[in-house]
């Protein structure tokens, strides 16, 4: 029975519209990676290598089948904590970087910057295909990751997934993915 509305002699029903379209909101806090970074500036500027604590959300916009549910969204959360997983502990450095020279020595990594070098063990270095060590190159790198993922139209009918990556309380990045089948 949908409400009921209007004066006595014209009463009608709004019956809501079957609901098809929701989104499912993945925010979590444990959903996140530490990852050592320096961001470089258009100015040739450079942050001093640091870290963070980089959170990761997402809101999938996608369909409600007849049996009252979307897809399980465990499915993305398990995605994307194993990429959290990925990056977690490692200094990130940008491959995509014009201005970093960037080779192997022995057991290390040499990331030349201008004047400044830096020598890392290989194991603690994730050399990322990103242009900039940013939130906003992060949340493209992790959506596109994801998107691999799954064939999130053709099996859920996904039409859009939005990530965010934030490296601190109240400053983030968001990109969105959005998908021609659904
Ligand atoms: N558009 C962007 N601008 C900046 C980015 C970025 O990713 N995208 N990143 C940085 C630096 O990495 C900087 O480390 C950001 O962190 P910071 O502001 O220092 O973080 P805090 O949590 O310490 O913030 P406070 O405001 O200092 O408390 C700069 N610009």
């Amino acid at each position: 029975m949908g409400m009921v509305m209007g004066s006595e002699r014209h009463q009608f029903e709004l019956v809501p519209a079957p609901v098809q379209q929701c989104s499912i909101r993945i925010d979590k806090e444990d959903i996140k990676f530490s990852a050592g970074h320096f961001t470089l500036f258009a100015d040739g500027a450079r942050e001093r290598l640091h870290g963070h604590n980089f959170k990761v959300s997402a809101v999938i916009a996608t369909r409600i089948t007849s049996h009252g549910m979307a897809f399980d969204y465990n499915i993305i959360k398990r995605a994307m904590r194993s990429l959290c997983e990925e990056l977690d502990e490692y200094v990130l450095i940008p491959e995509r970087a014009e201005a970093l020279a960037i080779s192997h020595a022995g057991r290390s990594v040499v990331i030349r910057y201008g004047e400044d070098e830096f020598r890392l063990p290989a194991d603690d270095v994730k050399l990322l295909p990103i242009r900039n060590t940013t939130v906003e190159e992060l949340a493209i790198y992790l959506l596109g990751r994801l998107v691999e993922m799954e064939a999130w139209s053709a099996r859920w009918g996904v039409s859009e997934i939005a990530l965010e990556v934030s490296s601190g309380p109240g400053q983030s990045a968001q990109c969105r993915w959005k998908s021609i089948g659904a």
